[in-house]
């Protein structure tokens, strides 16, 4: 339909003229060519247009675009709407008529020219255009990953990145960078097992994140702090600092000594449980997303006193998609639930228990055994992890990563994240 009436309404060869402003109810597509003469350009890259009375279709590369007169006039990349030196707006957007309609529309090969009411013309590559409108998109938020349980993470070989590439070669680190976003964990080996080695590899990618348990931590059994991470009592999985508002992005683990036994690390996927609590039980998975908890960390030993609180579902999708992002996993520092009536209270804990069993499938478990040399980075708002029992000395270093650093490290390497 739409081909034919553009066909119909094509604008002679290798016009230049602007095309003016329709008549009101006369919504005529206009045809620009993208090269002087229409039959030898490719139709996928034939741009045409039509002004509604609300926005303005473009058809350019096989996608058909609509866009709003407000969000073109906000988008102008002129040099008094737009400073391209910092990359930011100059434009104040509230100053821009709400009802506000180009007086002019024209196309040429690359470009598109809108006269505004006051005389202003923004001009927009084509290609810009498809990058950013919402058809162009294609929706997509998240980076690639892949959900994986141990046989899927044993299959895929994913291999460790030694220390040295991984300081000294871009190719190293983003090596290491693409599988930590794949896979939500990644390994770099060959390490000095010492604080200060550690901290070098983490600062490689990111800020590290300062919290109560310092900037770069150390941590033995020796309940230096109120928390069972600070004995040799095996821990069920979990994620850290649920009761952070903001959970921590990153964790870094490096086993500086362990002269016993057991201690070894789980791992588990939670996005992958979380897409089986989905697909078999798709209301329980809502109210994972919907029953706000609270977690809580209250400590009280030696000269360490802290009270934290944070609020949010277990399972934090994002309102506009439902794509998945963070999952808040932690029965030990889960507080009171006091934020729904009983009702909602018993199917929470029928869901709860649902995502728990995927959890702990065996097949979804990966047991590690970190070593010197070994440090291990895990994606806080993805991944679980766990430890055994252990007996023996055993010392561990390692430090939280702010995650949107990590994100930074990744995409000046030119990774999507
Ligand atoms: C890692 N490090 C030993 C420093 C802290 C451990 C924090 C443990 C806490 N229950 C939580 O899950 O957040
Ligand atoms: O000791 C370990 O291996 C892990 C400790 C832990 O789970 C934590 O600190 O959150």
């Amino acid at each position: 339909m739409w081909r034919r009436r553009l066909m119909r309404l094509l604008q002679p060869c290798g016009s230049s003229s602007p095309a003016l402003l329709q008549p009101p109810g006369d919504p005529r597509p206009v045809l620009a060519a993208a090269a002087r003469c229409h039959h030898t350009v490719p139709e996928s890259l034939k741009c045409a247009w039509q002004l509604h009375r609300d926005h303005l279709e473009l058809r350019y590369a096989n996608t058909l675009m609509r866009l709003d007169f407000v969000w073109l006039r906000d988008h102008c990349r002129s040099a008094s709407c737009y400073n391209t030196k910092t990359n930011q707006r100059s434009l104040d957007t509230a100053s821009v008529d709400l009802a506000i309609k180009p007086k002019a529309v024209r196309v040429d090969e690359t470009t598109l020219f809108l006269t505004w009411p006051d005389g202003h013309v923004t001009r927009y590559g084509l290609e810009w255009l498809v990058k950013n409108s919402y058809e162009g998109q294609k929706q997509q938020v998240m980076h690639p990953r892949i959900l994986w349980n141990a046989e899927i993470y044993r299959q895929a070989q994913v291999p460790s990145v030694d220390c040295r590439s991984f300081l000294e070669t871009d190719a190293g680190l983003k090596e290491f960078l693409q599988n930590f976003l794949l896979y939500g964990i990644a390994f770099v080996e060959n390490v000095a097992p010492t604080k200060e080695d550690t901290e070098i590899v983490a600062e490689r990618i990111s800020l590290i994140r300062e919290t109560i348990y310092g900037r770069m931590w150390y941590f033995t059994s020796d309940f230096s702090r109120g928390d069972t991470a600070y004995t040799k009592l095996a821990l069920d999985r979990h994620t850290d600092t649920t009761y952070f508002q903001e959970p921590c992005g990153i964790q870094v683990f490096h086993c500086l000594k362990h002269e016993g036994t057991g201690g070894r690390t789980l791992l588990v996927d939670g996005f992958y449980a979380a897409e089986q609590v989905l697909q078999r039980s798709p209301d329980q998975f809502e109210l994972l997303t919907k029953v706000p908890l609270k977690h809580e960390y209250v400590e009280n030993v030696g000269d360490c006193h802290n009270h934290m609180i944070g609020i949010g579902p277990v399972l934090n999708v994002y309102p506009w998609n439902n794509e998945l992002y963070l999952i808040r996993y932690n029965n030990y520092d889960r507080a009171v639930i006091n934020t729904v009536p009983y009702d909602v209270v018993h199917r929470w804990y029928a869901a709860h228990r649902t995502l728990t069993t995927e959890l702990r499938r065996p097949e979804n478990e990966l047991w590690v055994k970190l070593k010197p040399g070994k440090a291990l980075f895990i994606d806080n708002w993805r991944v679980l992890h766990g430890r055994e029992a252990f007996t023996g000395y055993r010392q561990l270093c390692g430090c939280y990563l702010t995650r949107d650093d990590v994100l930074n490290t990744a995409r000046l390497l030119g990774l999507q994240a």
